[in-house]
């Protein structure tokens, strides 16, 4: 046994686990504990016999009592602390029952509770999860990561977040752990990446939440967020460490503020194999979403003309995926640039604004056009939308209602099928709900949203809403990539994963969603996975041979079952 595997209690031999741990410490192993299915000769081997009811039970068993019990909790919120726990004492019983209730408990899990989570995290705090960096103490980032008792090869992801951008609510500090721990909850349960080898990673670099830095339970440091050169060094740090002790693992970024997230990407995207979520995942979805709206509206993507509201992190990436796609339907990539409008606080992107983020710059419009759209105030969103008749909208803003009626309805005067994707999260900050949209556009509007929501019956037609959250997309990129073993991640491997995701979307019958539905994520990560390992072979990013892509895609995918367990 190595030390590392000592540090790490158990390791995986033949299929079964095999342990140094014995009695409680079994128990207290959240990837090991199968507590009353432990067998008798399994008590017997590792010391459990008095410690456990006389009862043998299943997992199908054990299953039955958690769901019974996640019901008896009375709010969302307690059914997430309730899971949370779950998780932390017999991982494979946690997401058994959360594959098996997918449809059911990933809004609880996931969006939109995890919000509600992060944000009482302190208060609910119960066990920690992860690994923990502070800004206060760079050089303990290897020993932080050295203190999990992992080996080299044993890392196949790691996500990680600063918490300054946690969805649409904002900087939430220490409390952004709970939105790594939730992404990488949602591979699993959707793309089967093994629980056992990710990493949670919360990156402390101070909050500007007032709320927190006056709470005496905030158990983040307490600080303003650092920024510039102390800043980058601590990324570069955490970067270096983390592809020096765990050479395999992909680096997935979540929910950074809009001034660090596209520099940290464009900064390692070529020399590691990393990616941003918000921006690409993002992105690729919307993308895959618009290719089935545009099939059902009957059009092309290279005649789309896009309005997007709120361009930050989300919102550019999505114009530059968009643009992309119809670049590869022919246009000149000026061309298409020209054929989206950014609109932010300030109104309509122009050239002229000196106070634009760089990776606004290549969306802002010619100050002469926008003058000629003045109304008496500034140019906002209604102006952009009746002078550039958009065929999509599309909302990252955070902003409540920002797509009102009277928006919608003159967007609805210049196209036969508008294109309108609220994806802010959560509930709370939605642009505007499906049921209004559909009403205001006469059931003419094809709709997405970020957050889940049920479907919408009007004039006897029942639209199903697709969700067009990352979800559905970067749990089968996050497999692929470890399948492939690719050395990056590539603009093509979204293309593909997008195509992907639209491929399996039947759009024929009136009302279809525009997206696969949640129930079927297993299937559709499986998808993209699949293409995303071939997309990195085509591009010769791969280091696996890939033989039979499909087959080692279900090969790889972890499966929630109680492995036997042997003392060793
Ligand atoms: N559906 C999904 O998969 C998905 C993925 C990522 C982000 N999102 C959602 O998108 C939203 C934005 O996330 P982000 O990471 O891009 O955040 P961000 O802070 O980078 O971007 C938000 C942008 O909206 C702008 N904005 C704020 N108020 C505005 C107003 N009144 N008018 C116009 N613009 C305004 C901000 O200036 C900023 O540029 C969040 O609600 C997030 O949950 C959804
Ligand atoms: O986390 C999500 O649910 C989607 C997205 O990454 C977001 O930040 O809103
Ligand atoms: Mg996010």
């Amino acid at each position: 046994m190595t030390a590392v595997a000592a540090k790490r209690r158990f390791w995986v031999e033949d299929g079964s686990s095999v342990t140094s741990a014995r009695g409680v410490e079994v128990l207290d192993t959240p990837l090991l504990n199968k507590n009353t299915a432990f067998t008798r000769q399994e008590r017997a081997e590792l010391g459990l016999e008095g410690l456990l009811p006389a009862a043998v039970q299943t997992l199908e068993d054990r299953v039955r009592r958690v769901y019974e019990q996640y019901h008896e909790q009375p709010t969302d919120l307690l059914k997430n602390v309730f899971l949370a726990m779950l998780q932390d004492n017999d991982e494979v019983l946690f997401y058994r029952l959360l594959t098996e209730h997918l449809r059911e408990m990933l809004p609880v899990v996931y969006d939109p509770t995890v919000g509600e989570a992060i944000k009482r995290y302190s208060h609910e705090y119960r066990r920690p999860r992860g690994v923990y960096l502070s800004i206060a103490e760079p050089d303990r980032i290897e020993a932080a990561f050295q203190d999990l008792g992992l080996g080299a090869g044993d890392v196949d992801l790691i996500v990680a977040s600063d918490a300054e951008e946690i969805l649409g609510i904002g900087d939430w500090g220490a409390g952004g752990i709970g939105i790594a721990v939730g992404k990488l909850a949602v591979y699993t349960a959707a793309a089967g990446i093994d629980p056992g080898r990710v990493i949670p990673v919360s990156l402390d670099v101070g909050t500007n939440n007032e709320a927190l830095l006056n709470d005496p339970d905030y158990v983040g440091n307490r600080h303003s967020r650092v920024r510039g050169q102390r800043y980058d060094d601590f990324i570069d740090a955490y970067v270096r460490t983390a592809t020096k002790l765990f050479p395999g693992a992909l680096l997935h970024w979540e929910d950074f503020g809009p001034s660090n997230g596209r520099r940290i990407l464009e900064r390692y995207r070529d020399r590691i194999c990393t990616f941003n979520d918000d921006m690409q995942g993002t992105g690729a979805i919307v993308l895959a979403a618009t290719l089935s709206a545009v099939r059902v509206a009957g059009t092309r993507m290279r005649d789309q003309r896009i309005v997007i509201f709120g361009a930050g992190t989300a919102g550019v990436g999505i114009a530059d995926q968009l643009r992309d796609a119809m670049v590869r339907d022919g246009l000149e990539r000026g061309d298409a640039t020209r054929r989206i409008w950014c609109v932010d606080r300030q109104g309509l992107l122009t050239d002229d604004m000196t106070a634009l983020r760089d990776f606004q710059n290549p969306y802002a419009r010619p100050t002469a056009e926008a003058r000629e759209w003045a109304g008496t105030g500034g140019i906002g969103l209604a102006e952009v939308v009746a002078n550039a008749q958009p065929t999509m909208l599309i909302g990252t803003s955070t902003v409540h209602r920002a797509f009102t009626e009277a928006i919608v309805k003159e967007m609805a005067r210049h196209v036969d099928r508008p294109i309108i994707f609220p994806l802010s999260n959560p509930t709370e900050r939605i642009e505007a709900m499906p049921s209004d949209l559909i009403a205001w556009t006469g059931g003419r509007g094809l709709i997405s949203t970020g957050i889940p929501v049920p479907p919408v019956t009007y004039e006897g037609v029942t639209y199903a809403i697709g969700q067009a959250n990352n979800a559905l997309l970067y749990p089968g990129l996050g497999l692929g990539a470890v399948v492939a073993r690719a050395k990056r991640i590539s603009d093509g491997m979204f293309a593909a994963a997008a195509e992907a995701v639209a491929g399996l979307v039947s759009v024929s019958t009136p009302g279809a969603s525009l997206l696969p539905q949640v129930e079927n994520l297993r299937q559709v990560s499986a998808t993209v996975a699949v293409a995303v390992a071939k997309q990195a072979a085509a591009e010769h990013l791969a280091q696996a041979p890939l033989k039979d892509p499909v087959q080692q895609v279900q090969d790889a995918m972890w499966q929630p079952e109680y492995r036997p367990v042997r003392a060793g």
